[in-house]
């Protein structure tokens, strides 16, 4: 069944976490909250878990209004990012307390407290305290007894950024494959990202209590709004811009050609990636000449700077293969971007 959130605000004080916020999260999806510190993504979290009573709005799962049901009741899994074990009590117990409390038989309990742990591979680990696993296998068990009585919801707030950068990796595609393989509908907070872009089916890029746009991955990257989705999802080059008469941009002293149009708009995104340098290019291609102000080499990839000739004080950055010989700092050059790659940004 979808969730709904209808129309939630939730205040504290003075403070407006969450202003008239409505969003569906489809049944079966993974569904990422993306957005900077404070704006709001834990307290949505925490309003769908029930922890936070919103001062108006509705959460409906299906038809059903679970705006007045208590946390116990609503059978939803939740994960924080402290891994929040009993740290006096073993993996297998830990996975077991949740069935405990809803009066599954004891022999139920260790039946499903194993499969669970298998299926996050902690198999061998049930006799373990919390105090003797890593921060990534602790986690692994927090999911394992967040699942373990079938919840309706999965809700996981910010559960690997405490770990370190390869237990993530490998915890990112683990809690995807589990929440693919049972087709639990999950919802996950996060600040990163490439988390995001990577794991979820449906992005919701929040701001200041507000939803600033919803989309997959590949939309939002593809086609964002606003500078803020822009900046906030991959790298991206904001070229400040103004209308010509005959539909273009004015760049500087240079004119740009664009698909659509600016509509009022002053600033176009250009992902560095869409940029090439030198060659011949193809007609109705954007060309403008520059200067290389320098290469960041990053292994895979390069980063090389441009001062755009047309344009003083601004510059490009263009994504090129780590493998290629990047120009010179100094030598001037052709970048080239057809008028597809311009993106017009609120
Ligand atoms: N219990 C609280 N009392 C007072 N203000 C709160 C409380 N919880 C959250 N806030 C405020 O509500 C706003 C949203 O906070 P929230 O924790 O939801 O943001 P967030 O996006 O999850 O941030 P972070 O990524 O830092 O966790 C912030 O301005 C925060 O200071």
């Amino acid at each position: 069944m979808d969730l709904d959130v209808r129309n939630i605000t939730k205040t504290y004080g003075p403070v407006t976490a969450l202003n008239d916020l409505s969003l569906t999260i489809p049944a079966g999806s993974l569904t990422c909250f993306l957005g900077p510190s404070g704006c709001g993504k834990t307290t949505l979290l925490r309003v769908i878990a029930g922890l936070e009573t919103a001062d108006s709005g509705h959460i409906m799962l299906g038809s059903e209004d679970l705006s007045d049901t208590p946390p116990s009741e609503r059978n939803f899994g939740v994960v924080f990012q402290s891994y929040s074990l009993f740290p006096n009590l073993t993996a297998i117990r830990n996975v077991q307390y949740g069935l405990e409390c809803r009066g599954w038989s004891r022999a139920r309990r260790r039946e499903r407290a194993r499969e669970m742990l298998d299926l996050v591979h902690l198999g061998d680990q049930a006799d373990k305290l919390p105090e003797q696993m890593s921060g990534g296998q602790q986690q692994r068990i927090a999911i394992a007894r967040a699942l373990a009585p079938e919840p309706s919801l999965l809700l996981l707030d910010e559960p690997l950024s405490a770990l370190d950068a390869k237990v993530r990796a490998g915890l990112r595609g683990e809690i995807r494959n589990i929440q693919q393989q049972f087709g639990i509908t999950t919802v996950m907070v996060t600040h990163d990202q490439n988390e995001a872009l990577e794991m979820a089916d449906q992005i919701v890029v929040l701001r200041d209590g507000e939803i600033e746009q919803v989309g997959t991955a590949r939309d939002l990257y593809a086609h964002p709004k606003t500078q803020f989705v822009a900046d906030f999802i991959g790298a991206i080059n904001l070229l400040p811009v103004s209308a010509t008469p005959d539909g273009g941009a004015r760049y500087g002293e240079a004119t740009l050609s664009l698909t659509g149009a600016l509509d009022g708009a002053t600033t176009l995104g250009l992902r560095p990636e869409a940029i090439t340098l030198g060659g011949s290019g193809e007609p109705g291609e954007n060309a403008l000449t520059c200067t290389v102000a320098g290469t960041r080499f990053m292994g895979n990839l390069q980063h090389v700077d441009l001062r755009p000739d047309c344009a003083p004080g601004q510059s490009l950055t263009v994504e090129m293969n780590g493998l290629v010989q990047a120009p010179g700092a100094g030598e001037k050059i052709v970048a080239r971007f057809p008028s597809r790659a311009l993106q017009v940004l609120r």
